[in-house]
């Protein structure tokens, strides 16, 4: 299982684990109602199930166990194995305990899948402040068998040593590793075994999410130069509450999609999006937002104004 705060490397993570050619199925859950993730994968041919619009911890709970009940049951079927063995993906808000409490306790799927490890990512430069802010980055930790520490180019020794002194008191004992660019020794991850006795979630309800997502279709192409505007003034405007973007969009200067992506206050480079899994044309961002969603949803609608469609901006 695959967990980390919102942008901090899972996907990148599961690309890389996924290159090692093993046949693997693959869950992505995301809490944005417009799903992204799958689209990043490197690899579309493989079995695929996203569950989105919610957390696998809470919204989309109930989901996890059919679907791991119908892919053992295709897997048991087939005379050619089509996986021989199964990422989970969650989403950067989920907390971990409800989906392990699924895993470990639910008798028909302890009974034939077992679960190897958790590898949680916390990307440097913000994981100190997200730990300090979010009960669900701190269980993430808590509930892990590995910590990889993402996005050591872009992070100094401050943030490194904030981070560190915040590990040292959520999870001294459980191992970390650095990668740098997403530069994983993948191979050393895969081979861990998680611990032989697992510690079983309490199961009690969690409190709710203060979370939100909002989606919006691009009806238009922009230039880049006028998108990077809008998105580093957005993301400026709205220091707290806007945590996350991501997206596939069309650009007046490029034939092919590019990918967009922010996390906190870093705007990446955009990305040309090798394979489609679906392609109507049009541009897609999905915002995860802290608290109220309005203020934001207000300044988008006058941000991309011409660009969208009138009713296109979408709260969940
Ligand atoms: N510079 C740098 N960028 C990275 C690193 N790891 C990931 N990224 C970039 O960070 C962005 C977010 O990475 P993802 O792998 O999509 O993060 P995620 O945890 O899957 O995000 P969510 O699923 O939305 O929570 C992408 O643009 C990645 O290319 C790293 O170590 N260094």
């Amino acid at each position: 299982m695959l967990t980390g705060f919102l942008g901090s490397g899972k996907t990148t993570l599961l690309n890389r684990l996924l290159a090692d050619g093993v046949n693997t199925a693959v869950v992505i859950n995301e809490f944005g109602e417009m799903p992204i993730d799958q689209d990043l994968l490197a690899s579309q041919d493989l079995p695929l199930t996203v569950l989105s619009g919610g957390c696998l911890c809470c919204k989309v709970k109930g989901a996890l166990a059919p679907t791991l009940k119908n892919l053992w049951m295709a897997w048991d079927q087939a005379k050619d194995k089509p996986f021989e063995r199964m990422i989970i993906e969650t989403s950067g808000v989920a907390s971990p305990e409800p989906i392990l409490d699924t895993l470990l306790r639910e008798r028909w799927l302890a009974g034939r899948y077992h679960l190897q490890h958790v590898i949680t990512t916390l990307a440097i430069p913000s994981a100190a402040a997200q730990l300090d802010s979010f009960a669900e980055a701190r269980a993430q930790v808590a509930w892990a068998d590995t910590l990889l520490l993402t996005h050591a180019d872009l992070s100094n020794a401050d943030q490194h040593a904030a981070l560190e002194t915040r590990l040292q008191v959520l999870a001294p004992a459980t191992p970390r590793q650095t990668a740098t660019a997403g530069d994983f020794r993948t191979a050393s991850l895969l081979t861990k075994e998680g611990p032989s006795l697992r510690r079983v979630p309490a199961g009690d309800p969690l409190p709710a999410h203060s979370f939100r997502s909002i989606s919006l279709h691009l009806e238009r192409a922009p230039p880049w130069q006028h998108l990077q505007t809008i998105l580093h003034e957005l993301l400026a405007c709205h220091p707290q509450d806007l945590l996350r973007v991501k997206g596939v969009v069309y650009l007046a200067e490029q034939a092919e999609p590019m990918v967009i992506q922010a996390a906190g206050a870093q705007l990446y480079p955009p990305v040309p999006l090798v394979s489609r899994a679906a392609d109507d044309g049009r541009g897609r961002l999905v915002f995860i937002v802290n608290g109220d969603p309005t203020a934001l949803a207000k300044d988008l609608s006058s941000a991309f104004g011409l660009l969208l469609n009138p009713n296109a901006i979408k709260l969940h």
